[in-house]
C-alpha cells in the first residue's frame, strides 16, 4: 500500500504535536518537513528545532525535505534532531553525490527531489546512492498549489529507469483525492500531501480517502 506523509507545512503551528497526534491515528506512516531557507525558495519555514521537539511526541518516519541552498552545511544537525531520511534539492546540489554518501554516513536515508522542469536524467548517475527520489509535482516553496501533471510521465519514467532498486518514489504539490490515485498508478510509493491532510476538518478521513484504489477521475 501507498505509504502517506503528511506535509507539516499546512499544519497549525501553534499545536503542532496535536496535530502529529491525529494524522498517526488517520494511519499516516510518515510526517514531512519543508525546510525552506527564503534562498532556494522564496519561503522560510522551520529548522531542525522543530524536527527535534517532535521526536519523543510520535514514532512516524520523519521525512525532512530540505529546499535550502547549501545543504551539506546542515545534514549532521537534522540528522542529530531525528530525521529518519533527508532528501536534498538536486539543483542546490553542486556535489550531489558526494551529499548523498554524507547523508548516509549519517545514518540516515538519503532523497533526492526534482523540480518539475529538472529532467531525470540529472539522477542517472546516482541511483545506487539513493533510498528515494521526489518528483515534485509543484514549484517548491509553498503549499496549496495546483498538481503539475507533467509530474505523472516523469513518475512513470523513473520507475522504469531504477528497475529492481528498492528505491522509494515520493511525489510532493497538489496531492489530493484526485490525483493521488493517479500518480500511485504511475509507481509512487510516498504521497505527500499538506492542503488535503490538514486543510479537511476531519484529518482521519482525509488520509483514507488518499490510500483509496478508487479513481475519481
Ligand atoms: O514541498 C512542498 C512545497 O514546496 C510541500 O511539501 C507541498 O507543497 C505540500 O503541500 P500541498 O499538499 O498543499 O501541495
Ligand atoms: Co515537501
Amino acid at each position: 500500500m501507498v505509504k502517506i506523509a503528511p506535509s507539516l507545512l499546512s499544519a497549525d503551528f501553534s499545536r503542532l504535536a496535536d496535530d502529529v497526534k491525529k494524522v498517526e491515528e488517520g494511519g499516516a506512516h510518515w510526517l514531512h518537513f519543508d525546510v525552506m531557507d527564503g534562498h532556494f525558495v522564496p519561503n522560510l519555514t522551520m529548522g531542525p528545532q522543530v524536527v527535534k521537539s517532535l521526536r519523543n511526541k510520535t514514532d512516524l518516519y520523519f521525512d525532512v525535505h530540505l529546499m535550502i541552498e547549501n545543504p551539506e552545511n546542515y545534514l549532521e544537525a537534522f540528522a542529530k534532531a531525528g530525521a529518519d531520511s533527508i532528501t536534498v534539492s538536486a539543483e542546490a546540489c553542486t556535489h550531489l553525490h558526494r551529499i548523498l554518501q554524507m547523508t548516509r554516513g549519517l545514518g540516515v536515508k538519503a532523497g533526492v527531489a526534482l523540480n518539475p522542469a529538472t529532467p531525470l536524467s540529472v539522477i542517472e548517475y546516482v541511483l545506487d546512492d539513493v533510498d528515494l527520489v521526489l518528483i515534485m509535482s509543484v514549484n517548491p516553496g509553498f503549499g496549496g498549489q495546483k498538481f503539475i501533471p507533467a509530474a505523472v510521465p516523469k513518475i512513470r519514467a523513473l520507475r522504469e529507469m531504477l528497475g529492481e532498486r528498492p528505491v522509494d518514489i515520493q511525489v510532493d504539490g497538489g496531492i489530493n483525492a484526485e490525483t493521488a490515485p493517479v500518480v500511485r498508478d504511475a509507481g509512487a510509493s510516498v504521497l505527500v500531501a499538506g492542503t488535503a491532510v490538514f486543510g479537511e476538518p476531519d484529518v482521519i478521513q482525509a488520509i483514507k480517502m488518499l490510500q483509496t484504489e478508487k479513481k475519481l477521475v
